[in-house]
C-alpha cells in the first residue's frame, strides 16, 4: 500500500517511483490517497478505505515538507484510525516513508522522523534506505537513510537519478519484507 498526498505533483513522483520498484520485486502496488477538498495531483487516485488499510500487507507513506512536518491531512488521517491500532491490524507489517521539499534543507529529515511516529504506534516494522546503496552518498538532492525524497528546485521538477534509484530501491526492500514477513508466518 502506497499511501500519499500531493498537491502540486512532486510527492506523487515519488508515489511513482515507489510502485514501480515494488513491482519489480514481483508485488502489486496500491496507491491511494486522503480524502481532500483541494484540486490535489493525488486526487488521481482513490482515497484509502479503513477495509484497505486492514487488508495491506506493508504501508509506505508520503507527504509534502510542510513547516518540517508532514501534511495535516495525512495526521488526521491517523488520528482516525484507532479502530484499527486497538484490533493491531498493521503490527508487524512492514513501512517506510517518502517526502518532497522545495528546499535541501528544509525539514525532509524531520517530516521523514515525524512520520514513522504513528507507523511505530501502530506497532509496524520500520524500514529506511541502507547505505550500501549507493545513491546515498552520491546524491546531491533528496535520497536519505530514513525514506526516499525529492528537492523541488523548481516547480513541477523531475525526480534526480539518484532520487528516483532511491525511490525504486525503498519500494523494493518493502515489499521484500513484506514478503519474507508473510512466508514466515505460514
Ligand atoms: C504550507 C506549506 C508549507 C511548506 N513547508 C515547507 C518546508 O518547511 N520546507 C520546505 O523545504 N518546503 C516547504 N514547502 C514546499 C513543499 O514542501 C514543496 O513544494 C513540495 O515539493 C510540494 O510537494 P507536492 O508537489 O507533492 O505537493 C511548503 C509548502 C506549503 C504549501
Amino acid at each position: 500500500m502506497i499511501l500519499y498526498y500531493s498537491r502540486n505533483g512532486s510527492t506523487q513522483q515519488l508515489a511513482d517511483a515507489i510502485a514501480n520498484g515494488v513491482r519489480k520485486a514481483g508485488a502489486e502496488p496500491l496507491l491511494r490517497t486522503i480524502a481532500s477538498d483541494d484540486d490535489a495531483a493525488s486526487a488521481r487516485d482513490l482515497a484509502l478505505s479503513t477495509a484497505e488499510l486492514q487488508d495491506c500487507d506493508a504501508l509506505i507513506m508520503g507527504s509534502p515538507t510542510r513547516f518540517g512536518h508532514m501534511h495535516s491531512g495525512l495526521q488526521k488521517f491517523w488520528e482516525q484510525t484507532s479502530r484499527e491500532w486497538l484490533r493491531g491490524a498493521l503490527v508487524d507489517k512492514p513501512a517506510a516513508v517518502f517526502t518532497s521539499s522545495s528546499s535541501m534543507h528544509g525539514g525532509q529529515e524531520s517530516t521523514l522522523l515525524s512520520m514513522l511516529v504513528p507507523l511505530l504506534h501502530h506497532g509496524m516494522m520500520v524500514l529506511g534506505i541502507p547505505y550500501t546503496e549507493p545513491g546515498l552518498q552520491q546524491t546531491t538532492s533528496g535520497g536519505t537513510p530514513y525514506g526516499a525524497s525529492h528537492v523541488e528546485h523548481a516547480a513541477g521538477s523531475r525526480l534526480s537519478q539518484h532520487e528516483l534509484a532511491l525511490a525504486e530501491e525503498l519500494g523494493a526492500r518493502v515489499a521484500k519484507a513484506a514478503f519474507g514477513l508473510r512466508t514466515n508466518q505460514h
